[in-house]
This record gives structure tokens, sequence and C-alpha cells, in this order.
């Protein structure tokens, strides 16, 4: 049993909800969790992150900052780090599990090292994202990387001194995040010059704020092309409290606006950074009922929802929940712009098309859009793979709620990624779940 009280694996079959009613907490954010962690562990002395995230995500980085020197210990909800600085031990093997934002983050700092590997247990997942891009930058730096084909496992082998270098951030942003983590504490400090068509621009800006907190210098241009880091300087040791989670939330916020019902949902602050808060005006313009008092968000369900389209490229991590709504909605739904939506835990335009269509649904895709036409009445009674991800999880349990005979989701122990008490919470709103054993890895 896990601390979710759930078996270690399981399926899990997703019976129709008459309504969700109830109050919730915001889980604590994944990707803040995952940046204060690591910037606790780059300053000298002991720093606490008040309110950490208990995912998989979260325990990834936790054990990798361990493996390379912090001291970790957790207390209470807070996670107390003792900082390795500049000094993180080489020669060790990391394994960030299936976290791509820890793994991106963790292989720039490996650039201070003398060689870092990283192996993956999740080669399917993990073990097929791009990397390259980072271990260009890398090189060019000067650090000595190895790779497969520019994939996991890898080894990066230090040291650089900085300067000027180009990282694109077309398919992802955390390999510039990465490089704003490891710039500080190189001699000659980095200017960044980000290629392409930048993505993500939400978490670049959580990467900066991440670093002002720890009495960093950085500066960006307005479109975030050039991101200037002195060199020299020292993370300051202190105290962080992790805000809730917009991506997470969004999935519970797409359930309660399709099913008859009312929930309030603490801890999402007004003024955050993650991108995924625009969640909230998305199912607003879809037609829910979605109110803001202060940090809790009201939302009164079941209301008729109807198609939008939107560039989905700033609220990356919730265009799966919306989704969801989409496909309950009036009308057809386009996402533009989300091409790297692909390049995630698995293909999420390819599967989600191949998911929504065995449930009876029209979906089309494109290179870098998904376009979805919403059905009043979802069938349900069939067997939906989760494809090992988290997000695939949340779309497809939202869905379930709303059909009429139950879903079973395989692999559905994967939620744990990124928000392990999801169906706790959900049943804590009437929601029901049986969790039988799993059928999938
Ligand atoms: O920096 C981060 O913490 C993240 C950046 C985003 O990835 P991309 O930049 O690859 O879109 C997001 O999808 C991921 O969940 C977390
Ligand atoms: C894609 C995600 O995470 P990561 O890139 O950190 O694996 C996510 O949380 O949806």
């Amino acid at each position: 049993m896990s601390a979710d009280g759930l078996p270690e694996t399981f399926d899990v079959i997703v019976h129709p909800a008459a309504e969700l009613r109830g109050v919730l907490r915001a889980q604590p954010s994944k990707n803040y969790t995952t940046r204060y962690l690591l910037a606790a562990a780059l300053a000298d002395g002991e720093s606490r992150v008040v309110g950490v995230a208990t995912s998989e995500d979260a325990g990834a980085m936790l054990r990798c900052l361990g493996d390379w020197g912090a001291g970790v210990e957790l207390v209470g909800g807070d996670a107390v780090i003792r900082g390795f600085g500049s000094g993180p031990r080489a020669g060790v093997t990391l394994n960030p599990g299936n976290a791509g934002a820890v793994a991106r983050f963790l292989m720039g700092v490996a650039a201070l090292t003398t060689g870092t590997a990283f192996v993956t247990d999740y080669p399917d997942s993990l073990g097929r994202r791009p990397q390259g891009d980072l271990l260009e930058a890398l090189s060019r730096l000067g650090a000595r990387v190895q790779s497969r084909d520019g994939m996991f496992p890898l080894s990066i082998s230090g040291p650089v001194r900085g300067g000027v270098v180009e990282v694109s951030a077309e398919r992802s942003s955390q390999y510039a995040s990465a490089l704003m983590f490891l710039g500080p504490l190189l001699p000659d400090g980095l200017e960044l010059r980000l290629t392409g068509d930048i993505k993500s621009h939400a978490p670049l800006r959580q990467t900066l704020d991440t670093l002002a907190a720890f009495g960093v210098q950085a500066s960006a241009s307005d479109d975030l092309s050039r991101i200037s880091i002195p060199g020299g300087q020292a993370f300051r040791a202190g105290r962080v409290l992790v805000p809730g989670d917009y991506p997470g939330s969004a999935a519970i916020l797409a359930a309660a606006a399709t099913r008859p019902g009312e929930l309030r949902l603490s801890n999402l602050r007004e003024h955050d950074l993650q991108g995924e808060r625009e969640a909230l005006n998305v199912l607003r313009e879809m037609g829910a009922d979605l109110t803001r008092e202060g940090d809790t968000v009201v939302v009164r369900g079941g209301r008729p929802l109807h198609a939008v389209t939107r560039d989905g490229d700033g609220f990356t991590d919730a265009v799966q929940a919306l989704t969801a709504a989409a496909a309950l909605a009036d009308g057809t739904t386009t996402w533009e712009n989300v091409y790297t939506l692909r390049l995630k835990e698995c293909d999420r335009i390819s599967d989600t098309r191949r998911e929504l269509e065995a449930l009876g649904l029209t979906v089309t895709e494109t290179q870098d859009s998904l376009t979805v036409t919403g059905t009043p009445s979802l069938a349900g009674g069939v067997t939906a793979d989760g494809h090992g991800d988290h997000r695939m999880i949340m779309l497809l349990t939202v869905l379930g709620l709303s059909a009429q005979a139950p879903i079973r989701i395989t692999g559905a122990h994967h939620i744990r990624k990124s928000y392990p008490m999801f169906f706790r919470h959900l049943e804590s709103l009437g929601a029901r779940f049986e969790y039988p054993e799993a059928t999938r890895a």
C-alpha cells in the first residue's frame, strides 16, 4: 500500500457520478516543488521548502539531490534541504524516474560535476523523450556528453566556464530552464539565446521567479529570447512556500464543471505564473459557472458547455483536462500550437485521438493541433489505455464520471507522477472508483 492507501499498481474503474459536491484544497504545485528543491540544494546552508508535493516527480528530485550529496529531510509537509552549493558529488548515477523537468534541470547542473550519469526505469516514456537540444548546448559550452542518440541513458561531465550559448526552445522550455539553474554558479555566467519558436513561456518565468526567490540575479528580454545570468553568484538558502498546483487542479475543475453539484477549491492564488491558471478562463469561455473568492475557486457544475478554439501552448499541462470538457461540450474544439504535447509522457495528440475515438468521439489531429467534437452522451462501457501518462488518466477519469456506463483505465497508478491523491480527492466529492489489479505496467 502507498500513502494514498491504494495498491502499488492498479487499473481504475470510473463509475458515472450523479453529482460532485464538496470542498478541496489544491495540492502543492509540482513545478514549483521541483524548482524550489533544486534551488535549495544549490544553496550553501539549510533551506526549508514549505508544503512540498508528495508526487513521484517530487520524490525523484529529492532522491537525486540526496544522491548528489544534499541533506534531505521531510518534516511534516516540508522538505528541509542542506545544500551542496556549487559542488554536487561527482561520479554519481542519477535516476529521475519518469520526471522530464527533473531530468533536464539536473542535466544542466551536472555540468558542475566531473561526471554524472543518468538512467531511467521508464525507457518507454522518459527514455524516448528528446534531450539532444540540451546536450548540444552543454557540449558547446565545453561539457563532455554521451547519450543514446540524444536520449537516455546519458552522461554529462564538466567543468564549464559559461559565456554566450544558444539553446533551442522549440521542443521544450526545460532545456533553457536547466541552463538557468546552472548559469549563476559558473565563473562567466550565461548569456542564453533561445532559438526557434519559443514554447512554454510560463515555466521559463517560473524559473526566473525561483532564481529571484533564492537571491540570484537574472534578466530577460520581454519575449524571453535573451536571458542574461551573471556568473559567480550563490543561491541564498532560505524559506519558500510552495503554491497550489494549477495543472492538476484543472482536471478537478473540469470534472466539477461537467457534473452537477458545487466545488470549492482553495489554495489557488490569483497572481501566479503557472500558465495553467488560464484553464479557469477557458472553462468560463466554454460556459462553465466558475467564480473566484480570493484563493478559492468555486464551480457550480452541470451547465451546458460549448466548444472553443484556443492556442494551447500557454497552458500545456491543462490541455488534456480541458479536452475532457471539450469532449462533453457542444461543438468542435481545437487546441492549436500544441506540437510539444507529442513529446511528453506519451504522444498527447495521437494517443489522445486514439483513446477518444475508441470512446466513440470524432477527433482529428495535425502535426501541432488536436480537434475534438463533443457529444452530449458518452456511452462508456469500455477499457481505455492510460498510456502510463498521468494527464491521460485525468482526461479519461473526467470522461468516465460523465459516461453512461463505467470506464476502466489501465495503469492508473501512474497518476502518482503528479497527483497521488487525485482519485481520493474526487471520492471526497462523491465519485466512486474501483481499483482492480493493473493490466498495464
Ligand atoms: O518547467 C517545467 O517544470 C515544465 C515545463 C513544461 O514542459 P515543456 O517546456 O517541455 O513544455 C511542462 O509541460 C512540464 O510539465 C513542466
Ligand atoms: C509533461 C509533464 O511533466 P514533465 O515534462 O516534467 O515530465 C507534465 O507534468 O505533464
